[in-house]
């Protein structure tokens, strides 16, 4: 891919992660935290299932990939973060399963450099998570019984870790995904409500002290990332 620019220097950028199993509700709290609070919502998986539709190498490598439930190179994914980042106008962005495993937080951190304000992790157990995906009838080529266990392993051994290192570092945002999509979205709302009410205050204390790519507000840490697919 060609190179895809950069933020202005010294633009304040808020960036929320948004992770969670498969099927977890990723998408669904997406959509409503968006129509409240103003976010671009990006999705790392709709990004390539867009670009696995080109009938290029790289498509088909996608493509194929997707339909194993294996993770695709990060590089590639933070490009087209970034591309859809610039392309969107907004200075508020989910970015809705990402980052996937360390290599994916990794190449986040060397490309596009600008500190997630905060991880959303939408927790979930398994049982749930596959009762969800196998009802969620979207013709996705990787809804199926074998890849969804496929999909599942890997955000254990992959994904996990990453919850680990933002959980160590006071940046996660536990909800409890088991609930019901409202009753998960009214969690939501308090940590975002947070975040703004942070931002208000701070922008007020002094306007010109803003910090820019870096962390803007620190909502209260979640409770231990302590559910069952925590072991
Ligand atoms: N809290 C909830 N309770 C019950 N069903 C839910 C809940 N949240 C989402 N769903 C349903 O579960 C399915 C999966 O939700 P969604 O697509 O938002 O998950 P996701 O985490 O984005 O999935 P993926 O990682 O596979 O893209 C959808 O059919 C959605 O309507
Ligand atoms: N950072 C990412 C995000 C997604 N993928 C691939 C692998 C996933 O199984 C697939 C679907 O993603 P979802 O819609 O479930 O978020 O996309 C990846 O390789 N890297």
């Amino acid at each position: 891919m060609d190179e895809v620019g950069s933020f202005p220097p010294g633009k304040k950028i808020a960036v929320v992660f948004v992770i969670g199993g498969p099927g977890s509700g990723k998408g669904t709290q997406c959509s409503m935290i968006v129509k409240q609070f103003g976010f671009t919502h990006l999705s790392a998986g709709d990004l390539l299932r867009e670009e696995a539709k080109s009938d290029t190498e790289q498509g088909t490598m996608i493509k194929n990939l997707m339909r194993e439930g294996k993770l695709v190179p990060s590089e590639l994914i933070v490009k087209l973060l970034l591309k859809a980042m610039l392309q969107s106008g907004n200075d508020k962005f989910l970015v809705d399963g990402f980052p996937r495993n360390e290599e994916n937080r990794q190449a986040y951190e060397s490309i596009i450099k600008i500190e997630p304000d905060f991880v959303l992790f939408i927790d979930c157990p398994k049982e749930e998570l596959e009762r969800r995906i196998l009802n969620r009838n979207q013709g996705r080529d990787d809804d199926n019984i074998d890849t969804i266990r496929r999909r599942f392993e890997v955000f254990q051994e992959s994904t996990l870790p990453v919850v680990q290192y933002y959980e160590k570092r006071r940046k996660l945002r536990r909800v409890d995904g088991a609930k019901s999509a409202d009753a998960v979205f009214k969690d939501v709302k308090a940590i975002f409500t947070q975040l703004n009410t942070q931002n208000e205050a701070s922008a007020t204390a002094s306007p010109h002290s803003r910090p820019t790519t870096a962390a803007a507000g620190n909502p209260s840490p979640s409770s231990p990332a302590s559910s069952c697919v925590l072991l």
